[in-house]
């Protein structure tokens, strides 16, 4: 597990000090994948660069099991550093290395024997599905396969941890999802804690567990994301859900008005029949629409209720576990 406790890291500037990051608290289970998110400045970058050791925090702590990491020096911090397996932002690999000589670098770093390094780098090139360019150089790899051969190399020492800035920031899409199947693999076969520093919420829908959100240097929000999704007011749920459409003039045509979140395969494919069904209602799909986290299918819906009985609609819909809001009494539609 990492903890994070009140981290504290200014920088000066001109016109003062500027606080990249004010009292940051997080917490990651062990094995699970957190995605940091936030607007361009707010401290992403920052947080990952302490996490890894890379930038000494005014103060607070980082724990990594139990150990306060930034009280370590010397032999303990060098140590503690190969605990946290890092990728960093843009191409890092060394261009005059093979791929196998890339994710070998830190065993030999670390004094690794020949015949344990062999069977390590076999081992992770063939967790990171690239077996078959161990002899390539990174210019005659694509951008993506030299992303998962950087993350083989992160991981080469075994760490606890694995840190991956912007992992995929200059990826297109189908070449994300290849990175990104690297760095659900390591959670899931090395049980490693993945820490994802990202601006992209596909990202973080296709892996993370947990997302914290950093805006001006603090975490606004953090959780689990099923539980986010269910909270009105999260600013994360709202990027990382479908886009309600303004439907004002069609709004008028129903009796009432709501918004919905449905979690789960059951809650997605049947409430909003049943509720149809049993309440004598016609359900009409506004906007909104449906998408995945991780397996789970999660759907936002703006839906027109025509019928008597459209309001026990609603709460039966609410009491059969979903997020039901902005219901609306007449013609006037929803207040944005
Ligand atoms: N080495 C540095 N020297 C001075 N200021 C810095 C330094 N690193 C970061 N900052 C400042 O700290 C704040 C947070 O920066 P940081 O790079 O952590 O944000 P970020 O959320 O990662 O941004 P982006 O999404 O644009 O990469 C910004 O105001 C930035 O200008």
């Amino acid at each position: 597990m990492i903890t994070v406790d009140n981290l504290v890291k200014s920088f000066p500037s001109r016109s003062g000090a500027v606080r990249a990051l004010d009292g940051v608290t997080l917490e990651v289970q062990a094995g699970a994948v957190c995605g940091v998110v936030g607007p361009s400045g707010s401290g992403k970058s920052t947080l990952a660069r302490c996490i890894a050791l890379l930038e000494r925090p005014d103060s607070g702590a980082i724990r990594v099991d139990g150990t306060d990491l930034v009280t370590l020096d010397g032999n303990r911090l060098r140590a503690a550093r190969r605990q946290i397996g890092v990728v960093p932002q843009g191409d890092s690999l060394l261009r005059q290395r093979t791929a196998a000589g890339n994710v070998a670098l830190p065993l030999e770093t670390a004094g690794v024997d020949g015949p344990t390094r062999r069977r390590r780098v076999g081992e992770l090139l063939d967790l990171v599905g690239l077996t078959d360019k161990a002899a390539s150089y990174p210019d005659q790899l694509s951008g993506g396969q030299r992303q998962r051969i950087a993350v083989a190399r992160a991981l080469a020492a075994n760490p606890a941890v694995l840190l991956a800035d912007e992992p995929t920031s200059a990826l297109d899409p189908e070449t994300t999802g290849s990175v990104l199947t690297v760095l659900d693999r390591a959670r899931a076969e090395l049980g490693v804690t993945v820490v994802v520093v990202t601006h992209d919420m596909a990202v973080v829908r296709r892996i993370c567990d947990d997302v914290a959100l950093l805006d001006g240097g603090r975490i606004v929000e953090n959780g689990r994301l099923l539980d986010l999704v269910s909270d009105v007011d999260s600013r994360t749920a709202n990027a990382l859900l479908p886009a309600l459409d303004q439907t004002d003039g069609i709004a008028a045509n129903h009796d009432r008005v709501a918004d919905v979140v449905l979690v789960g395969f059951a809650a997605v494919g049947a409430l909003l029949p049943e509720a149809s069904n049993r309440f004598g209602v016609d359900l009409a799909v506004l906007g909104g629409g449906l998408t995945r986290l991780g397996e789970t299918p999660v759907a936002r819906f703006r839906l027109g209720l025509t019928g008597e009985r459209a309001d026990s609609a609603l709460e039966w819909i609410s009491e059969a576990g979903a997020l039901v809001r902005r219901a609306q009494k007449g013609p006037q539609g929803v207040a944005a």
